[in-house]
């Protein structure tokens, strides 16, 4: 039997980066992983494969160029979903090797098999015709999530499919059912969309993507309905069938019936658990399938840590890792290494892409906070011309008497990144008056920030 420092379960984000720390702090760590190859859902079926495709379905679409060459712009005539497998295979392979690489650059011992627990400190690790028990001082947790499933949906993975099997699309349908408007279901409604798919939504809350500010959302909303995308919010998908024909029918409980050559279900997620028998360890799941965990990302069994999706919100790559470092660090006893989540920004790959940080205005609404908005369009800066983006836009909230930075919101070209540098500004505490007093290469995209602040800043002014 094998002895570790930490053993960590599940090979995602949070997993590689709690392994990894746990190295740099001196100790012997093995990782286990039931996939033939590490990344998790994240390299595999989940971030990279949606990112890729989507990066593949703007260029061989020609999406972002329509406004300067004409509707009709294209740069492949015909896209076939193997045009998209092809550039997403390539991606997944290389970041697998990348990750392999720096897991035995590092001296973790990766070790392939099924997890399950046999107590506190000693975990059977089935694989490769063999059964092992290996024991560890510490365990972490980092098992993920897989699609959400019920027995009224049956996923075929040709023309039904969850988000793990997008790719495996046989063809590129002409009409597609997205269910569930949650991040997935949007973002790959936006790729389906740009490639001339006639993309049917059904949420069933009243606003797609309740978390960000509303005025982003109804801008997105306008590009989905541009993009003939219909929507149909308020409504709860009951069941679904496959016809004889081998077209799919989604029937709603309002008694609408949709129908579609395929359909995304995209409904949440819930905690890959069922394998690890936690009840041996004295831990208990919620109905999800989530693991509750204390601020120091440790369950109830006190040498047992569980980070990432497992323990549920925000449930991101980003995030993942950053359990996964903070986590081994509690483990160790090291207070020193912190991370605030107040600053954790998000990045939605919709086509525009989205992104944000900090507080909505409805919520600050809500707290009753004095703020003052100020906002720029990417049509007034010379970038988003030179780009073909002028629709996008860039909305910064800060406090009409600190003026310090609340929140900064974007949809368009480009957002993921440009989001950054509202996020150093607010972390740094630092107010409106920066982005006034600072020069922006140009021409950029980063003059957004500019733009807005004086538009903000002259709002206020009125008021003087
Ligand atoms: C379609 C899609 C798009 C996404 N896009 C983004 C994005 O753009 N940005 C972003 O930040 N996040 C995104 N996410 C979320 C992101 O993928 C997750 O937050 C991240 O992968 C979670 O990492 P994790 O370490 O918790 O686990 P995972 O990546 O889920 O990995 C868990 C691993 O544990 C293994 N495992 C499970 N049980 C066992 C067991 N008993 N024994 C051994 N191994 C086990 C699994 O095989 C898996 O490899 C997306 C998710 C999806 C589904
Ligand atoms: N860019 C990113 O950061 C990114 C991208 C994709 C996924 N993710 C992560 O993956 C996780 C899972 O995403 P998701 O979109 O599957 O889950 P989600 O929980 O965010 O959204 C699911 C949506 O489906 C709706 N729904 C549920 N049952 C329904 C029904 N019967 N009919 C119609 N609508 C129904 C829900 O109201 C909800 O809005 C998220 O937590 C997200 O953080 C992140």
């Amino acid at each position: 039997m094998a002895t570790y420092d930490l053993l960590v379960i599940g090979s995602g984000p949070s997993g590689q980066r709690a392994a990894v720390s746990a190295v740099k702090k001196g100790k012997r760590v093995a990782l286990v992983e039931m996939r033939s190859v590490v990344g998790g859902v994240c390299i595999n079926t989940g971030t990279i494969p949606s990112k890729t495709m989507r990066e593949a379905v703007l260029h061989l679409s020609g999406y972002n160029y329509r406004s300067i060459y004409g509707m009709n712009y294209r740069v492949k005539e015909k896209i076939t979903m193997s045009d998209l497998a092809f550039r997403v295979q390539h991606v997944i392979k290389t970041e697998i090797d990348v990750t392999e690489a720096q897991l035995s650059r590092n001296g973790v011992e990766v070790i392939t098999g099924t997890a399950q627990f046999v107590d506190e400190h000693h975990v059977r690790v089935d694989g490769m015709g063999s059964s092992t028990v290996h024991e560890a001082e510490k365990i972490i947790i980092a098992v993920g999530t897989k699609p959400a499933s019920t027995a009224k949906v049956p996923i075929n993975g040709k023309t039904i499919v969850n988000s793990d099997q997008v790719l495996d699309l046989a063809n590129l349908p002409k009409t597609l059912i997205v269910v569930g408007g949650g991040v997935i279901g949007v973002e790959y409604t936006c790729m389906f969309a740009a490639l001339g798919v006639r993309v049917t939504l059904v949420e069933k809350r009243p606003k797609l993507l309740e978390f960000a500010d509303q005025e982003i959302v109804e801008a997105l909303s306008y590009h989905l309905r541009d993009s003939r995308v219909t929507m149909r919010l308020h409504e709860e998908v009951e069941s679904v069938e496959e016809l004889p024909d081998g077209t799919v029918v989604a029937n709603l409980e309002s008694k609408k019936r949709i129908s579609g050559d395929a359909l995304l279900y995209a409904v949440g997620r819930q905690g890959n658990i069922d394998e690890l028998n936690l009840a041996a360890a004295g831990i208990e799941a919620d109905a999800r399938g989530r693991i509750p965990v204390d601020k120091d990302f440790r369950t109830k069994v006190p040498n047992i840590f569980a980070a990432g999706d497992v323990i549920g919100f925000p449930s991101l790559a980003s995030v993942s890792m950053e359990q996964g470092r903070i986590a081994v660090a509690r483990a160790y006893g090291d207070e020193t290494e912190q991370s605030n989540p107040s600053f954790y920004p998000y990045g939605i790959y919709t086509i525009p892409e989205i992104s944000f940080i900090g507080k909505t205005e409805e919520q600050l609404t809500e707290e009753d906070v004095p703020y003052e908005v100020g906002v720029s369009y990417y049509r007034e800066i010379a970038r988003g011309q030179i780009r073909g983006d002028t629709t996008g836009r860039l909305k910064l909230i800060f406090h009409r008497e600190t003026r310090a930075i609340l929140g900064v919101h974007i949809i368009g070209e480009g957002a993921a990144e440009l989001i950054h540098i509202g996020q150093a500004v607010m972390v740094l505490n630092g107010t409106v008056d920066y982005f006034i007093n600072t020069v922006f290469n140009y021409p950029t995209l980063a003059e957004c920030y500019k733009a807005a602040a004086f538009n903000g800043v002259n709002r206020l002014a009125r008021f003087e």
